[in-house]
């Protein structure tokens, strides 16, 4: 099963990008998402290629925000797919069936099409306001969370959710309470100035509450 903290990087340079992914993974996260919206250019090659050793060093899954043939060239453990990016089925076909492929839904039907299209997880959001992401869907607040687990529970649906979207650390055991597996923060632990506490904290409320 997959790790309950996803942590999702930020910077708008490789060196940022680095610093930011050392600090997430120095301090206890195992799991990286490298997400660098800039256009393919050799510095996102060499920045991937980094990461993913520094990944191997500490153990932790290395997963690319949107770039598919990135992640075949240089065997990641897989990919997070928005619902405009790649389909599933592609990504698969070219990934094969052992990396993670981790797909966006704003809505209970997009669950239940991530569902139908075999993602390993969902990153279901946005939770609250964020500004990481520009052009957000509308927010779904705890409420939001609660009646799309609850339908999903009534069908029978058993694809983990992770939260997504503005996650304080106050906010970690209300949305654990709704019935999600883990939750993809990337704000919340780019500006920590006390990272290590942070990520315990986080870590324990997740255990704790599940
Ligand atoms: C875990 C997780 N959930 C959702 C997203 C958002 O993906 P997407 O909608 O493709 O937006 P971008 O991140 O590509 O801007 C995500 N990256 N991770
Ligand atoms: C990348 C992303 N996707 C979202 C969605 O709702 O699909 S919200 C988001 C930003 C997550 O970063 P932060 O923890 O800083 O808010
Ligand atoms: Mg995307």
């Amino acid at each position: 099963m997959h790790n309950q903290l996803q942590y999702i990087s930020q910077g708008n340079t490789v060196e940022e990008q680095l610093y930011n992914i050392h600090k997430a993974l120095d301090n206890g996260c195992e799991w990286i998402q490298m997400r660098f919206k800039k256009n393919y250019s050799d510095d996102t090659f060499t920045l991937a290629e980094t990461v993913k050793m520094l990944c191997k060093e500490y153990s932790a899954t290395f997963i690319i925000n949107d770039n598919v043939y990135l992640a075949k060239q240089l065997d990641a453990d897989g990919v997070h797919l928005g619902l405009s990016d790649m389909s599933v089925e592609e990504a698969r076909l070219i990934l094969g069936k052992t990396k993670i492929i981790g797909g966006t839904a704003n809505t209970f039907e997009d669950v239940l099409q991530r569902t139908a299209e075999n993602c390993d997880y969902i990153g279901l959001g946005p939770f609250q306001f964020t500004t990481t992401k520009q052009n957000l869907s509308p927010i779904l607040g705890l409420e939001g969370y609660r009646s799309i687990i609850g339908r999903m529970k009534a069908k029978n649906i058993q694809i983990p959710i992770y939260a997504i979207g503005g996650i304080t650390l106050e906010n970690v055991e209300s949305l654990m309470k709704t019935g999600i597996h883990g939750i993809a923060v990337s704000g919340l632990i780019t500006q920590t100035e006390n990272a290590s506490q942070l990520i315990n904290q986080l870590n324990h409320k997740l255990y704790v509450t599940i």
